[in-house]
């Protein structure tokens, strides 16, 4: 259940679902049943019900809702947005069997704002453009109201794909949406307005699924538990990777150590902080299980990575930007290891992005980079200012570089080169502090030491730091979260047993 489906690929789920022998008007049915089912499980008879439609299906949605929540007995009120007689198909046969009984009404703003629940039925996935004029009316209206707020869909406003405003939108305190979640739901501003997201099972099969080649998932164990273990009886350190972490000079050592802390953590079997020599004193008096080896600009990188078993390599935190960081990732890039590139290893690419990625081009073992906006605008201007949803940026930009792409935020999205993405939604706000991203690229990778694939290491990475994020909860500063990794790795042992 893990799909994000686009409102076209809804779409299509739609129609390979109606020409396989399930009529529209039986999808409209079972949704607007599941409506009013959300409504009835939530509220006692007697809550007046006001159902705002639109012209579309999502306001066909709307009046089967509007006619079973009357069915049961609750006092019910529909008012429509747009002309009746110009409702088309399904939604005109729902309408006229909703007006056998009752009345389609317009916009009664104050009956709106006194309604103990108000199901939005404005818009859906067919929303085409910004609201204005008598929608938006309707969308201040719903958010003025007192009553609690039941989604159709998408809350009316938001784009299913992009999560973006579209004008205005209702805010929601229930979604209520259909055969798998959207997009919209997850990335911001979306999921601040759709509530808690429901979904109904409304009759179509999964496998059209497969047809559609669904590539946008939500980022839960789900997604890559079964490409992690956790440690097993008959294993020993050996087996579970020695990450590297380069280090910065001497005034910014701490990031190198946040992210080998945070490798360790996670469960890589050794950790090793590759430091200047002028650092090491530095780094050696802070530093207890996690290794540290004097290592001496880009040829010295090259003389610890000789030993192949040093497996995977973070670099980035806290290194300073200049060709010599550009130096010490080509060597970094020249051998068979995992690599997460972060911070300052992007930076130093911004004059020559495409020599980045022809290093990276034809790799076998992964490379994740973890850039925020900013980083990431640096390395792919023209993605950036193209105006795409989030994930189009990412998956672009992996696509391009041949790197998992972790395009960090509140939403982070995660991007395999071969198109799948992860939308994350489990980080709380206080995980923007000082050293939360530093901790990141090291959980990813001491998961990639261990040997997990870049997707699911970089997806299983930032879901562990948001959960762990939430488990130190506020006041949370960088060293908190490699603790907190404790309760999530029980945690997710315990479901992995
Ligand atoms: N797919 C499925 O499997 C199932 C889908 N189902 C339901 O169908 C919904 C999708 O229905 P939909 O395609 O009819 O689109 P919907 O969201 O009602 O909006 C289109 C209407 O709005 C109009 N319009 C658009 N923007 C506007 C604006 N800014 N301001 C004003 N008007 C605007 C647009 O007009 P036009 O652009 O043509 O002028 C058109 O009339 C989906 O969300 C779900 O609830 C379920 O029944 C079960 C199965
Ligand atoms: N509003 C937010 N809510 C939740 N997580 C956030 C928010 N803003 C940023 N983050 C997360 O915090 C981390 C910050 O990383 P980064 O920007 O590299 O900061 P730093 O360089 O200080 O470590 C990222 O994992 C990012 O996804
Ligand atoms: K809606």
């Amino acid at each position: 259940m893990l799909e994000l489906l686009t409102p076209s690929e809804m779409g299509e789920a739609d129609r390979l679902t109606i020409a396989a022998g399930t009529p529209g008007a039986v999808l409209m049915d079972r949704a607007g049943l599941a409506v009013a089912d959300a409504v009835a499980t939530r509220h006692p008879l007697g809550h007046r019900i006001v159902v705002v439609c639109g012209p579309g299906n999502n306001g066909g949605d709307g009046f089967v809702a509007a006619r079973v929540l009357a069915g049961r007995g609750y006092p019910v009120r529909l008012m429509l947005v747009g002309e009746a007689d110009r409702l088309k198909g399904d939604a005109a046969d729902a309408a006229a069997r909703w007006r056998q009984r009752l009345p389609i009404e317009p916009l009664d703003k104050a009956a709106v704002a006194a309604a103990d629940v108000v199901v939005d039925a404005l818009f859906g996935a067919g929303l085409a453009r910004p609201l204005d004029g008598e929608a938006a009316e309707a969308v201040a209206a719903i958010n003025a109201g007192r009553g609690e707020v039941v989604a159709v869909d998408l809350p009316s406003g938001i784009n299913g794909e992009t999560g973006a405003v579209m004008g205005v939108a209702v805010k929601a305190d229930v979604t209520v949406t259909f055969f798998r979640r959207k997009p919209g739901h997850f990335l911001l501003p979306g999921r601040e307005y759709a509530g808690r997201v429901r979904v109904a099972d409304i009759g179509i099969q999964p496998d059209v699924l497969t047809t559609i080649g669904a590539r946008c998932f939500l980022n839960a164990p789900g997604l890559w538990r079964e490409h992690w273990h956790p440690p097993a009886v008959s294993g020993h350190k050996y087996v579970r990777g020695h990450a590297v972490v380069v280090s910065g000079p001497v005034a910014t050592t701490g990031a190198a150590r946040l992210a080998a802390g945070a490798a360790l953590r996670i469960g890589a079997g050794l950790v090793t902080v590759a430091s200047p020599p002028d650092a090491l004193i530095v780094n050696a008096s802070h530093l207890t299980a996690v290794m540290v080896r004097s290592v001496d600009g880009a040829e010295g990188l090259a003389g610890l990575l000789a030993d192949h078993r040093l497996n995977a390599v973070v670099i980035g935190p806290g290194l300073g930007t200049g060709p010599e960081t550009v130096a010490r990732v080509a060597t970094v890039l020249d051998g068979p290891r995992a690599v997460v590139l972060d911070a300052d290893a992007l930076t130093s690419h911004r004059d020559d992005p495409a020599g980045l990625f022809a290093r990276i081009a034809g790799r076998s073992h992964p490379v994740v980079m973890t850039p925020h906006d900013g980083e990431f605008a640096r390395l792919f201007p023209d993605i950036a200012a193209a105006g795409l949803p989030k994930t189009d940026r990412a998956r672009q930009a992996a696509a391009r570089s041949g790197a998992v792409v972790v395009l960090k935020g509140a939403d982070t999205v995660i991007a395999a080169p071969d198109g799948r993405t992860a939308i994350n939604d489990n980080a709380p706000p206080w995980l923007a502090t000082a050293g939360s991203g530093d901790v990141l690229s090291g959980i990813i990778g001491g998961l990639v030491a261990e040997g997990m694939p870049g997707f699911e290491a970089a997806a299983m990475g930032v879901w562990a730091h948001g959960a762990a994020g939430e488990r130190a909860g506020i006041g949370l500063i960088a060293e908190d979260l490699a603790p907190a990794l404790r309760d999530v790795l029980r945690a997710l042992a315990a479901d992995a047993s």
